[in-house]
């Protein structure tokens, strides 16, 4: 009998959602309403096999649109008592130094939750809303808490400490935690299926390059080193995030430029990036771009690849054996010039391409044989992972 979860990932104005055998990994149903609060929302529910059902109309709050979704469905399955659903799992971004592993989400979890908004203004509180809205909707449901940062408390103090006034940063809870941790966990265990070692013989890098990016030096199983930071706008250039900038930009941006701290803010999380540098946030365009030979597309992957090559050299450092680096996400597992230009001229240090894999699709090996690093393309499946993080909490 099929064993289910339904996963949950709530933005601040969107809602997307998974219905997922845990057992075999497949997707049962997906769905994804944007623009949940203004007038018109869109809204779909997929069913594999069946026309998905697409919707424009208003969907003022979380609450109603959870209720759409149940509504789905009950219209148009699949019938969630015969998918003996098990629980509901809740991508939380930000768990701070307290969750290590995901939770069962009680009163005092969600009080938690709420407590570590501050550290993730754009994200905790949309993650909250949502588990509120669902805790309300599939009442008698366990809610579990699955964190972006559980996996990178791992993390040495060393590379975790920010080099500030020491009473500041621990008032203020103010240090590296890093994201994508599903992503980064469920990529690396892949890996060392894959290298058919096991995990704890493995040293690698992830490469999570999608809408946000971001890299992780995995040792044996255990993160010890991941670019973004105390928030998600720190390391690799992103979608429409800065990524690395020296901190003095933002004063000089106040002071000289004389812009607001929030405009700040909204300048280095939703136009900078690629964005910021071509106009487009999105890599497939900035690719036809740089094909058409657009001198600001041509820079941008440059830039892109600099960044890339700068923590990949770090991160071997850091690693003193790397084993092998995978490539994940969206821009990871599709864009083929985007990993050329991540390693492109570190044959010295190991690692080589072979362009014919590269050019592949899929999961497989992309790097030539015998190139001392081994090189691979592994799609994530964050859903997954969480389903089964909620499965094994609920029936272990
Ligand atoms: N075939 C492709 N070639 C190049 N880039 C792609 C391709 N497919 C998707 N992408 C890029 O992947 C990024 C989105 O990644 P994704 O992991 O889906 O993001 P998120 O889940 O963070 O929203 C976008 O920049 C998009 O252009
Ligand atoms: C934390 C984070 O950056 O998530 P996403 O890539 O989904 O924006
Ligand atoms: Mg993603």
């Amino acid at each position: 009998m099929t064993r289910s979860v339904f996963v949950i990932n709530a933005g601040s104005s969107s809602l997307k959602y998974q219905l997922v055998d845990v057992d075999s990994g497949v997707a049962l149903a997906s769905g994804l309403i944007e623009r949940i609060g203004e007038t018109s929302s869109d809204a779909k529910h997929e069913v594999p096999g069946r026309e998905a059902v697409v919707e424009r109309r208003m969907i003022p709050d979380h609450e109603k649109a959870f209720g759409w979704v149940l509504h789905q469905f009950t219209e148009h399955g699949p019938d969630l008592g015969a998918a003996r659903l098990l629980g509901i799992g809740h991508r939380v971004v930000q768990g701070g130094a307290r969750f290590d592993r995901a939770v069962r989400i009680d009163d005092d979890v969600a009080q938690q939750i709420d407590d570590l908004a501050p550290l993730a203004p754009l994200h905790n509180p949309a993650n909250l809303q949502g588990i509120r809205s669902a805790r309300a909707t599939f009442a008698g449901y366990p809610h579990v808490a699955v964190f972006d940062t559980a996996f990178h408390l791992t993390i040495p103090p060393a590379a975790h400490r920010y080099a500030i006034e020491a009473r500041i940063a621990a008032e203020h809870r103010v240090r590296k935690y890093g994201f994508h941790g599903t992503s980064h966990q469920f990529v690396s265990r892949r890996l060392a299926e894959l290298l058919e070692r096991p995990l704890e013989d493995v040293n690698s890098i992830v490469l999570h390059l999608g809408n946000g990016a971001s890299a992780t030096a995995v040792r044996g199983g255990r993160s010890v080193e991941t670019s973004m930071g105390m928030t998600p706008l720190a390391g690799l250039v992103m979608g429409t995030r800065s990524g690395d900038i020296d901190p003095g930009v933002i004063f000089h941006l106040h002071r000289v430029a004389g812009l607001s701290v929030d405009e700040i803010d909204t300048l280095l999380n939703k136009r900078s990036g690629l964005l910021g540098l071509t106009g487009t946030g999105d890599m497939r365009d900035v690719l036809q771009a740089a094909d058409a030979g657009m001198p600001r597309a041509v820079e941008a992957l440059e830039i892109v690849g600099h960044r890339l090559r700068g923590t990949v050299g770090a991160y071997l450092a850091h690693l003193g054996r790397t084993d092998a680096i995978a490539f994940t996400a969206g821009i990871g597992e599709n864009a083929a010039r985007v990993r050329e230009v991540a390693l492109e001229g570190l044959e010295g240090l190991g690692i080589v391409l072979d362009p014919e894999r590269n050019a592949g699709r899929g999961e497989r090996r992309i790097s030539a044989d015998g190139s001392p690093i081994e090189v691979w393309v592994v799609p994530t499946n964050e859903e997954l992972e969480i389903a089964r993080q909620v499965a094994a909490l609920v029936e272990p």
